[in-house]
């Protein structure tokens, strides 16, 4: 069984619409998102920690909107900023630095550990960063969580921001257009055909059934 970390009902959906629906089982778990200029190592960290708070399969989801005439902003604060100022203001501000079209990335990267060895990917986390911190005993079994090997699946979309429209989906989707359409204007099947997650579950899915 897989365990898909996220608190994130609209991100199950399209999970469950995209993999077989009794394969995955999502775990409401939060965790520690550290500070980071990309998504990377904040996914493999979550699966590390999600990995030795379940002890089975963990699959990590973190994604972001990189907004090109914000120099990327808000990337892996897009939580915070739909937070703090809402998806509307979020796409204005990105069509004011733009003074046109607002192009953007979604990015979705997907960590997965299962404990096992195996071919994992280049560990992402700083390690000068993590021994800082070990050193400063923020994270004190900071050596027994690196050891896990995480593989990541990365997807990415390519669109602009616009004013909301449709009532499909969650988070950005009404002001995320995508060739013509915005995400919440599409099921789940038809955005996971073009989407950041989709294409990341496109790579998972091709890979998972050789573990
Ligand atoms: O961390 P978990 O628990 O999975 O839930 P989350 O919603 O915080 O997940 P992320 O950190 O990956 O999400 C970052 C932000 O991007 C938004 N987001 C992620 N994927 C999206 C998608 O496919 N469509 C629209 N918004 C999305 C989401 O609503 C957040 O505001």
């Amino acid at each position: 069984m897989l365990n898909y970390v996220t608190t994130n009902a609209g991100k199950v959906r399209e999970v469950r619409e995209y993999l077989d629906d009794g394969a995955v089982t999502q775990l409401d778990f939060d965790y520690a998102e550290i500070q980071a200029p990309t998504l990377e190592p904040i996914a493999v960290r979550g699966a590390r920690e999600a990995y030795r708070h379940a002890g089975e399969p963990i699959l990590v989801d973190d994604a972001g909107l990189f907004v090109d005439a914000l120099d990327g902003f808000p990337g892996p604060y897009t939580a915070y900023a739909e937070e703090k100022l809402g998806i509307e203001r979020v796409s204005r501000l990105a069509r004011e630095a733009a003074e046109g079209p607002a192009r953007a990335a979604f990015r979705c990267v997907l960590a997965y550990c299962d404990g096992d060895d195996f071919e994992a990917s280049p560990d992402p986390v700083d390690r000068g960063d993590r021994a800082a911190a070990a050193a400063a005993g923020e994270d004190a079994d900071a050596g027994a969580e690196d050891d896990l090997p995480v593989k990541l699946f990365e997807g990415v979309v390519r669109g602009r921001l616009v004013d909301p429209r449709g009532d499909e989906g969650f988070g950005y989707d009404p002001v995320f257009e995508h060739e013509g359409t915005t995400f919440a204007e599409m099921g789940p099947a038809k955005k996971n055909a073009v989407s950041h997650r989709g294409r990341a579950l496109e790579k998972f899915a091709e890979w998972y059934p050789s573990r």
